[in-house]
């Protein structure tokens, strides 16, 4: 990645902290936390290129310890992140990360369904990693999606299968794109969201 030395810095002190709350609570697979830089932070990072330019509002839902959510906010201090996590430990680990890093992302300590078109009506971005299947991941983000805020959805190999079931009961312009950390999986676009079938 190049980034910054402050990016840089951000995103060490999250990683750092990361690692201390693990010995004590499960925010990541520990299988995954030895490759936290590649599995999560990469990972996290790569779908910046397909948000658009000028966003400056990001709802990510489903937080966990802060993939993809807390990377944007280290990458693009400029953007307002809103980090929902409905559980509280991990809700608690959002807001000490953030301080830690510097970065002022907004934590919403509560579900998808209470937030999306309540306490957050309009944003540029939406996204969510490792959540739900992808139509109950449309259904969440609507009321978002309906005023023009884009979907990333970071899936695995199963997202066209996922895709063509969505497009059953929503209808929505989607595009398919290939991860750099995973070969075999894909980060679901939802580029243009026109309501349900
Ligand atoms: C499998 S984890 C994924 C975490 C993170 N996005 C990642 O990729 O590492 C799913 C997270 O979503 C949270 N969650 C589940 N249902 C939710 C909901 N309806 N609203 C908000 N968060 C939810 C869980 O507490 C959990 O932390």
């Amino acid at each position: 990645m190049n980034v910054s030395r402050e990016t840089w810095a951000r995103l060490d002190a999250y990683v750092a902290l990361l690692d201390k709350w693990q010995a004590t609570t499960n925010l990541v697979a520990p299988s995954t936390l030895e490759a936290v830089w590649t599995r999560h932070v990469a990972d996290s990072a790569q779908i910046m290129t397909l948000a658009p330019a000028h966003a400056t509002v990001w709802v990510d839902f489903g937080s966990g310890a802060g993939f993809p959510g807390l990377v944007v906010a280290a990458l693009r201090p400029d953007i307002r992140v809103h980090l929902v996590e409905s559980n509280g430990k991990k809700a608690a680990f959002l807001r000490e990360a953030a301080r830690a890093m510097g970065v002022e992302a907004l934590v919403h300590g509560a579900r998808a369904e209470a937030i999306a078109g309540s306490a957050v009506t309009s944003a540029d971005v939406v996204s969510a990693r490792a959540l739900a299947p992808l139509a109950d991941l449309v259904r969440l983000a609507a009321p978002l999606l309906k005023t023009g805020a884009v979907g990333l959805f970071p899936k695995g190999r199963e997202a066209e299968a996922e895709l063509t079931v969505t497009a059953k009961s929503w209808n929505v312009e989607a595009s398919l794109h290939p991860s750099l950390t995973e070969p075999d999986a894909r980060i679901v676009r939802i580029d243009r969201f026109l309501g349900p079938r």
